[in-house]
């Protein structure tokens, strides 16, 4: 029979309980401020009357949580683990102001199903469709889901091209993961889509789709279908206003733009 040594030592012993219960402490502590997050949060709810207009998400906000959580981030705690507890947090707190469905083509394959748990959590209800485009259909009639879209290889169709019809209901209002990268996660990066109603004007990134080659410095793939690539490009407003001939402008400017980005998806 094993002997647990570290037990059969008392002083160990009186060691090992003393540092539990300081974990006891730190648990009851964190599980208070988390019920007090969610006390502010009903009060941010009635402050936004989120509920009135039916979209909590603020891509922004997010993407500046995050940021400043690696900021400040040392020890042995893993940083993959803290942006999986925040997203689990801020997915949590999304759906209690204001609830949602997640829809995607595929949710039921596994590595779909990992991507969006690890991007919207547990509360969301996910929706399965068997295509992108069925999925933005779905959306745009709830007027208050999102639409996730891994990055998990190159289409037969380009599915954003309903993002840039005139009053498209559904724009691409950020990419995830925002921290550690989706390949060391085990996870596909992706886009979420959501409402034109979503704040995301001051974000730095235009998300273009384009009917050209992509390798033109300053842009950035995010997916292709055959010719057509959806691209992302830090514009911040100048794009409208900068010297018109380069190639880079040309390309933009003949692009539709689909959406904006507060931070590109870490690959
Ligand atoms: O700051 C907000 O506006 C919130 O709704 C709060 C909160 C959060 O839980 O921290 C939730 C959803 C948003 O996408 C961003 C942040």
């Amino acid at each position: 029979m094993p002997t647990n040594t570290a037990l059969a030592d008392p002083q160990n012993a009186e060691e090992l309980a003393a540092l539990r219960d300081q974990i006891d402490e730190i648990d009851a502590e964190m599980h208070r401020l988390l019920m007090r997050r969610g006390e502010v949060i009903d009060r941010l709810v009635a402050a936004k009357r989120t509920q009135a207009s039916g979209v909590a998400f603020r891509p922004g906000r997010e993407v500046d949580m995050l940021r400043r959580l690696a900021s400040r981030h040392s020890g042995t705690l893993p940083l993959s683990t803290v942006e999986h507890v925040w997203r689990e947090i801020i997915g949590t707190f999304t759906q209690a102001q204001a609830s949602f469905k997640v829809h995607t083509p595929n949710a039921t394959r596994p590595g779909t199903r990992d991507t969006l748990r690890f991007h919207f959590g547990f509360s969301a209800e996910l929706v399965d469709h068997g295509s992108v485009g069925e999925a933005i259909a779905a959306a745009a009639a709830s007027g208050t889901d999102l639409v996730v879209v891994p990055l998990d290889g190159d289409g037969a169709e380009p599915w954003w091209r309903p993002l840039a019809e005139p009053g498209a209901p559904i724009k691409v209002v950020t990419a995830l993961p925002l921290l550690v990268p989706a390949g060391e996660l085990g996870v596909a990066p992706a886009l979420v889509l959501g409402s034109s109603g979503i704040e995301i004007d001051d974000a730095p990134f235009g998300v273009y789709a384009v009917a050209a080659p992509t390798d033109a410095a300053g842009i950035h793939p995010l997916c292709r279908a055959g010719d057509r690539s959806l691209v992302a490009y830090e514009d911040a407003g100048a794009l409208r206003d900068s010297a018109t001939g380069s190639a880079l402008h040309d390309l933009l400017t003949n692009a539709a733009p689909v959406g904006r980005l507060y931070a590109l998806p870490k690959l």
